[in-house]
């Protein structure tokens, strides 16, 4: 697992591991590793440039020391290196005295003139933003947003410290001005922010330096994106002892006669998520047998059809005549249970508490701000705060669609999904998205796993998918994206 810790859980382990070393021994690990990763950018660089160019961005903390040590490692090489000051009064101390002493400057912001400044970021072959890291409080203040703004215009890379400066680094929250980084080199664990958006969109590539912290954080992350074979350890595999039912029968109540094309790509997402067999039981069952001959179907509610390991239940359900009491059935029945678009709407956390049996609640964004009474807007900005409110109001797993995927049970580690692609954003990809997942509840995994799992290979399925990507293409490239992990 990619693993991210929230601020005062890196602080405590910071202390703990600073207690055992001689002073300075982690931001000199800090440092180095971040000077590495600047001299490695560079040196393609070097070729075209006659003298590498690199200007410090250094706010008044130890995020902006980290960046002055470096710093001073570059100048030692020759590099020129100029380090723009925001409070020279609380820069950190030794890290300025080391720059100037390997041959740097360091320059008050305030007291250079604008032209100067203009000519300075756009002589730079790099632009290192030491402004704030896990300290940073909201966005960015106004002059350090000012020299943001002018940084991102001179078209400079900029290389993050620990964090972009001007995000949240629990929450993935960017609540005012933020410097976009190219790359973002992080000190001893990643934190949420690297994983979630907005945030993680203003990171770039993010490179992981180890200082020594790894032994002294807790187990249990908060927030952790499973690696690929990590997923594919957990997709279902056919025993010798396997027969249909024992791998597992999924029931999907789905589409109507408005909207029979949701039933059809529910059952086909199903269909591929690696269960026995599938059972389809609503008015859309011709649509679905034409299409998937390999399903069970009938023209029924829930209740009626047989016996099943999971239901999905929800896409497309629309105009169905008995949409209440579809929902109503699965709610009540004693198995797995996904629900998804129509089955969300005006649901009761005490019902989906109320269950014997895992829920996983599939929402976009709309849907879970209509779930939780806010605006859809507000659980954009909020995607990490928004689905841990979710999951504990309703008692269930919860996975919230979007850039990316967020996976919350209603205690322990959010799951992020990094496979994600901007081209699943498209017509009907949902309705995979949950019968994929249902699949893999039925065929016996977690409901975080399920999610999780389900988000990975819809990911993967969206990049192999024929451009542009339909969700009959992901529905088809999802064999690929299955292969693609267990090779
Ligand atoms: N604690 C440790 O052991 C280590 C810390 N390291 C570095 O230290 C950083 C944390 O240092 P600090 O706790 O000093 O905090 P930061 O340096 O992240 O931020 C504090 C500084 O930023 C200013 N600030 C806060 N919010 C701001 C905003 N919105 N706009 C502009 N300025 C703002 C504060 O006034 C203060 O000067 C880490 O991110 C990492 O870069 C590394 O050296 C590794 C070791
Ligand atoms: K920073």
């Amino acid at each position: 697992m990619r693993t991210a810790y929230r601020v005062e859980t890196v602080r405590a382990a910071e202390s703990a591991l600073m207690a055992r070393l001689p002073e300075g021994t982690l931001m000199n690990r800090a440092a180095a590793g971040l000077a590495a990763a600047c001299a490695e950018l560079l040196r393609p660089g070097l070729g075209r440039r006659t003298v590498a160019r690199v200007v410090l961005l250094v706010g008044g903390g130890d995020n902006g020391g980290d960046a002055l040590f470096a710093g001073a490692r570059l100048a030692r090489r020759g590099i020129g290196v100029n380090a723009l000051l925001l409070a020279p009064d609380r820069a950190h101390p030794a890290g300025l005295a080391a720059l100037r002493a390997a041959g740097g400057r360091g320059l008050a912001v305030a007291d250079i003139a604008p032209g100067a400044l203009t000519t300075l970021l756009g002589r730079a072959s790099m632009v290192v933003d030491g402004i704030t890291g896990i300290g940073g409080r909201g966005g960015l203040r106004p002059v350090a947003a000012e020299l943001a703004e002018r940084v991102t215009a001179s078209g400079a890379p900029v290389i993050a410290v620990d964090l972009p400066s001007g995000v949240d680094a629990d929450t993935g929250e960017v609540r005012g001005p933020v410097l976009p980084a190219t790359l973002t080199v992080t000190f001893g664990t990643l934190k949420p922010g690297l994983l979630v958006d907005p945030a993680r969109q203003h990171a770039g590539d993010v490179r992981l330096v180890d200082i020594g912290l790894r032994p002294l954080l807790p187990v249990e992350p908060d927030v952790a994106a499973l690696t690929p074979a990590e997923v594919a350890a957990l997709l279902p595999r056919p025993t010798g002892e396997s027969d249909k039912y024992r791998r597992g029968v999924l029931g999907v109540a789905a589409g109507s006669a408005r909207y029979p094309g949701a039933a059809v790509l529910t059952v086909g997402g199903a269909l591929r998520g690696g269960v026995g067999a599938v059972r389809y039981a609503g008015p859309a069952h011709a649509a679905v047998i034409a299409r998937h001959p390999e399903t069970l179907v009938s023209p029924g509610t829930p209740a009626e059809a047989g016996r099943v390991q999971a239901w999905v239940a929800g896409p497309g359900l629309g105009d169905h005549p008995e949409a209440e009491r579809v929902v109503n059935e699965v709610l009540a029945a004693d198995v797995p249970l996904l629900l998804d678009a129509d089955a969300l709407r005006g649901l009761d956390p005490a019902r989906v508490r109320a269950r014997s049996a895992p829920t996983l609640l599939t929402p976009h964004a709309g849907e879970a701000a209509a779930l939780l009474g806010v605006a859809r807007e507000r659980v954009e900005s909020s995607r990490l705060t928004s689905v841990r409110e979710l999951a504990e109001r309703f008692g269930a797993t919860v996975l919230l669609k979007g850039s990316t995927t967020l996976v919350a049970d209603p205690a322990g580690p959010v799951l992020v999904n990094e496979t994600g692609t901007p081209w699943l954003a498209t017509a009907g990809s949902g309705d995979v998205l949950s019968g994929l997942a249902g699949g893999l509840l039925a065929a016996g995994l977690a409901a975080r796993d399920a999610g999780a799992v389900a988000a990975h290979l819809h990911g993967l399925a969206g990049h192999a998918a024929p451009m542009p990507a339909t969700a009959s293409g992901v529905t088809d490239a999802l064999p690929t994206a299955w292969q693609s992990l267990t090779g």
